[in-house]
């Protein structure tokens, strides 16, 4: 049994990590574009893309921190090599590095079933991914560049962890917190992470406001809206 995993009296294992964000709401409110727009408002830096996108429809989204792996083309690596880095974690995701390539590919089921057994919630991938509909199946929030059908073993070799990944030609470091949804993927510092978060749902309920004012205007023209709209 790794660190974080703590044995409960019905004999189930849960996981208990290190960081305590508040998390559990905040997509019932809040999209990753209010968590970029409260990033704007609070000068906070981030690392922002489209490109990292659900694997698959009905893709659950995802908050929390992530530990990088990079892997790139080479003489091949046991997926094992993957899984010891679940095991050693003590952040909620991983972010693995293919360095934005999308024709070859790092995550699929197996992977993802051996990350949930160690605690590791969701998967970050800058490049593409395999298996989606089984991941679907599964029900394991997986985000990627794309997908693509060949196996990584024999292909990809494993050549770093806790280094930079370069996003969209920008670092994002290891450990920082990350929110993704269909709009896309935002990295920020995880010490800035609940108070962008409550901005973001203040945020969101601020816009849901401005739509209903939008839908309750008697007469629409511009001049109507201009004294709502931003
Ligand atoms: O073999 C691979 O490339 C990885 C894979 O499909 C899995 O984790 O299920
Ligand atoms: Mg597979």
């Amino acid at each position: 049994m790794s660190g974080h995993e703590t044995q409960t009296g019905s004999g189930q294992l849960t996981t208990t990590r290190g960081h305590h964000m508040d998390v559990d709401d905040l997509f019932d409110v809040a999209t990753v574009c209010d968590i970029s727009d409260s990033c704007d408002q609070l000068g906070v830096p981030c690392v922002r893309t489209g490109k990292i996108r659900p694997v698959y429809a009905g893709c659950a989204p995802f908050a929390g921190t992530i530990t990088t792996v990079s892997l790139r083309p080479g003489r091949g690596t046991r997926l094992t090599s993957l899984i010891r880095i679940f095991e050693d974690t003590e952040d909620d995701a991983v972010l693995v590095d293919l360095g934005e390539r999308t024709d070859v590919q790092c995550w699929g089921t197996l992977l993802a079933t051996a990350a949930l057994r160690f605690g590791v919630r969701a998967a970050l991938v800058n490049g593409a991914t395999r298996d989606a509909d089984q991941l679907a199946a599964l029900g394991f929030p997986t985000f990627a560049r794309g997908t693509h059908p060949a196996s990584m073993r024999g292909r990809l070799s494993l050549t770093g962890m806790g280094g930079d990944v370069v996003v969209e030609g920008r670092p994002v470091i290891s450990g920082c917190a990350v929110a993704a949804d269909p709009n896309g993927v935002v990295f920020l510092p995880r010490e800035h992470a609940d108070k962008v978060f409550d901005l973001a749902r203040q945020i969101a309920a601020a816009e849901q406001r401005l739509l209903d004012r939008i839908r309750s205007v008697s007469r629409p023209t511009t001049e109507a809206l201009d004294t709502i709209l931003p």
